[in-house]
């Protein structure tokens, strides 16, 4: 990415909660259409690395740019104006509505179109994530699978630029994991969205990641391929071990 601006810059991030330093110095770029997976035992900062993107929680220091932006600090809402998303490991719906609904809340809100608008809209991403069939069923007769497809749906309505994705498909069986990466594949092409994914199902991401990158302790301990990072000596004894490198294969 030499000389262009990337799509999300992180400069020296950290955040400190009480004697717990959960982000330190934390420097990452994020280019546009790139995929990029986010690894760390628990605790290493993952989360609160989403929520200071997400504005959710303000950085101590450091400076958080998109799209050659400065939004650290910025109130959440209007950063998701500007195009970042993000899901959640536990799928957050309003379980009193249909599933349509659930999506054109988000698109009339985040977007400001009229209902008529939204709701197109909202039907084209449910058929985008497999939910065509289901607009008007309601939250509870959903599987988990397709909860999860609800939450990506629902992240896609801001029409985001960038989508944060926190462990997106915990809880699926294989045939579902691999279904479901599919589509986020399908997702990053066709409508040019950079993804940044927490993830523990390492062998998923081997195939679809363009980079990794690992926490540890709050602190970035490697940035780079699957095979750099396995290949980091600091990377293994800290955190991924033999069961990694099983599944890197
Ligand atoms: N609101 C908070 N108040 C106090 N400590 C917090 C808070 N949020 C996170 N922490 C601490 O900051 C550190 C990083 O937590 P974080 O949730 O970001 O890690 P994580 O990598 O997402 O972990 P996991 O994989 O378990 O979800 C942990 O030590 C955690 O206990």
């Amino acid at each position: 990415m030499s000389g262009e601006v990337p799509l999300l810059r992180l400069l020296d991030v950290s955040k400190r909660f009480g004697g717990v330093l959960a982000l330190r110095d934390v420097s990452m770029d994020v280019g546009e259409g790139e995929l990029v997976a986010l690894i760390g035992p628990n605790g290493a900062g993952k989360s609160t690395l989403f929520k200071v993107i997400c504005g959710v929680i303000k950085p101590d220091s450091g400076r958080i740019y998109f799209m050659g932006r400065d939004i650290t600090g910025l109130p959440p809402e209007r950063i998701c104006r500007m195009g970042i998303a993000r899901t959640h490991q536990v799928p957050r719906p309003f379980v009193g509505m249909s599933v349509l609904e659930n999506v054109l809340v988000p698109a009339s809100h985040a977007r400001g179109l009229d209902m008529r608008r939204a709701e197109d809209l909202a039907r084209d991403i449910l058929r985008a994530v497999g939910l065509g069939g289901k607009a008007d069923a309601s939250i509870g007769s959903l599987t988990l699978y397709e909860r999860r497809m609800l939450e990506i749906a629902r992240a896609l309505a801001a029409d985001p630029r960038l989508l944060l994705l926190d462990e997106p498909f915990a809880g699926l069986n294989p045939e579902e994991a691999e279904e479901a990466l599919e589509l986020v594949r399908k997702l990053k092409v066709e409508r040019r969205i950079s993804i940044i994914w927490v993830e523990h199902v390492m062998g998923l991401l081997r195939r679809t990641a363009d980079r990794v990158v690992v926490l540890n302790q709050g602190e970035k301990i490697a940035d780079g391929t699957f095979r750099e990072v396995v290949h980091s000596a600091q990377v293994i004894t800290a955190y991924l071990g033999e069961k990694i490198l099983d599944d890197i294969g």
